[in-house]
């Protein structure tokens, strides 16, 4: 799948749950930048990676890989609304061993400066970093592929159940 059909797929499941809601003409970034931070930190916690006063494992990678997606989905959706899916950004990378703290600390700042710039340069160095933590995490670019499809078909579900 290249990214241009993927946004395509992001684009028709924010379509379906804007009609859903009558949101059509609502500007959803604020609430959609909230709702990537809050993924992102339910992501952090399942790895447990910042935990210095845990043995606990981390989850099961499975669980983490659906975090990681959830992820992903509000970051295209958010590229979407801006406007930057038209884009040619590259997702590959030989970067991925960086510490997981470091990882999450930088993308949270990351989003800070694309909510204060909403700029192309900001959320393509955003979706790059998402990605080399998704490397971090293990995941293949594939994988996430495959989860993200999955969730995606979820959502779509959730909402003709009426969610
Ligand atoms: O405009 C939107 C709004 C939501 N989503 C997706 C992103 C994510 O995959 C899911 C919302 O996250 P989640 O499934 O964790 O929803 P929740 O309501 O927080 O779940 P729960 O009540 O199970 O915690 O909906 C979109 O793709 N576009």
């Amino acid at each position: 799948m290249t990214l241009t059909e993927w946004f395509a797929m992001q684009h028709e499941l924010d379509q379906y749950i804007e009609r859903e809601h009558g949101l059509e003409n609502e500007d959803l970034v604020e609430k959609k930048i909230l709702a990537l931070l809050v993924e992102i930190g339910e992501l952090a916690n399942e790895t447990r990676c910042f935990k210095f006063w845990s043995k606990k494992p981390a989850s099961e990678t499975d669980i983490i890989l659906e975090e990681f997606v959830d992820g992903v989905h509000f970051i295209l959706s958010i590229g979407l609304e801006l406007s930057f899916s038209e884009r040619d950004i590259s997702l590959v990378s030989t970067e991925g061993n960086e510490d997981l703290v470091q990882s999450f600390i930088k993308i949270y700042h990351l989003i800070g400066e694309l909510r204060l710039h909403r700029s192309a340069e900001s959320f393509e160095e955003l979706l790059r970093q998402y990605f080399i933590l998704g490397q971090s995490l293990g995941f293949s670019i594939d994988d996430v592929q495959s989860a993200y499809k999955a969730k995606n078909e979820v959502n779509f579900k959730r909402q003709q159940e009426g969610y």
